[in-house]
């Protein structure tokens, strides 16, 4: 039996950079700034195989080379979408080291809003704005995935659950008016990785996920989830798949009874877990081939 080395990648994960664009003097009243505020990964491959196999190391570029290029690029190009930051960071290091073939560059971007003034900000809620992008340098096979994480919404009616298997285990009583909630982390890949109007593209998206949701009478969580990733599909010609994770955060009603109070879906306990955990993928009919989009 002979043992061989497989498929592998190696990289700097979870740079975190905070890029600061200013105008006007520093410190002044009417000093207006944007900030970007991004955790980069990257992860690159291509002739590895000695670094593993001998501990030559001719072909790696260290991580931390590749850490203060994610910094360096912050300062020289600006980040205006992670989209692309990301193709800039992965055709970078491609086409600049002949021993790496394909970059994997992940980036999480976390959103400020403004207080008042140009420059104070406050960090808006826990969602998150995601990009994964793979090139196999300028002019290879490119793919750019993007989305969102954390988006938590609620429809506090307008969800039934009924119809389901009963087996001996099966105690939940069937439902016509229930709370559904849950928290979506929704990815969805572009048709090209050609420069697109990668804001637009992702405000978009958001605006039908959440109007999906909210205007879906909901027969399950399944069934949310499919419209809400159809519509996307429908509304976006750019986009050729989409992959939704939608923990059900269930809210069950509590028994009032013994202090004499009746419950007419009022008051609910809100459970953290277990959770029942909803995945789906939605995609078109002429979907191109996905390659390693989703690795
Ligand atoms: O929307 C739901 N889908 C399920 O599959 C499920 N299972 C469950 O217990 N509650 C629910 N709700």
């Amino acid at each position: 039996m002979g043992i061989v080395l497989g498929p592998n990648r190696y990289g700097k994960a979870e740079t975190r950079v905070v890029r600061v664009t200013r105008s006007g003097a520093p410190g002044a009243r009417d000093a207006r700034h944007r900030i970007k505020d991004v955790n980069v990964s990257v992860s690159l491959s291509g002739a590895m195989d000695d670094a593993h196999l001998t501990g030559d190391n001719a072909a790696v570029l260290p991580t931390d080379s590749q850490k203060n290029t994610v910094f360096a690029f912050a300062k020289k190009h600006g980040i205006e979408t992670i989209e692309d930051f990301g193709l800039l960071l992965a055709r970078h290091f491609v086409d600049s080291q002949p021993t790496i073939t394909h970059a994997r560059v992940e980036i999480h971007e976390y959103s400020w809003d403004r207080i008042t003034g140009g420059h104070s900000f406050v960090r808006n809620g826990g969602e998150v704005r995601t990009a994964l992008i793979h090139s196999d340098g300028d002019g290879g096979a490119e793919s750019v995935v993007s989305g969102l994480e954390d988006l938590v919404v609620l429809n506090s009616t307008g969800s039934e659950f009924h119809g389901f298997v009963q087996d001996e285990y099966t105690t939940l009583a069937p439902i016509g008016d229930r709370i559904l909630a849950t928290a979506v982390t929704a990815r969805w890949r572009h048709r090209s990785a050609g420069t697109g109007d990668w804001d637009d593209s992702h405000r978009a998206a958001r605006h039908h996920l959440l109007h999906a949701f909210a205007e879906t009478h909901s027969l399950s969580l399944q069934q949310t989830l499919f419209q809400m990733g159809r519509r996307v599909l429908a509304e976006r010609d750019e986009l050729c798949e989409i992959r939704l994770s939608m923990p059900n955060k269930h809210h069950f009603l509590v028994d009032l009874e013994p202090f004499g109070m009746d419950n007419d879906n009022e008051v609910y306990f809100a459970a953290d877990r277990p959770y029942g955990l909803i995945e789906g993928t939605v995609l078109t009919d002429d979907a191109p081939h996905a390659a390693s989009a989703w690795e």
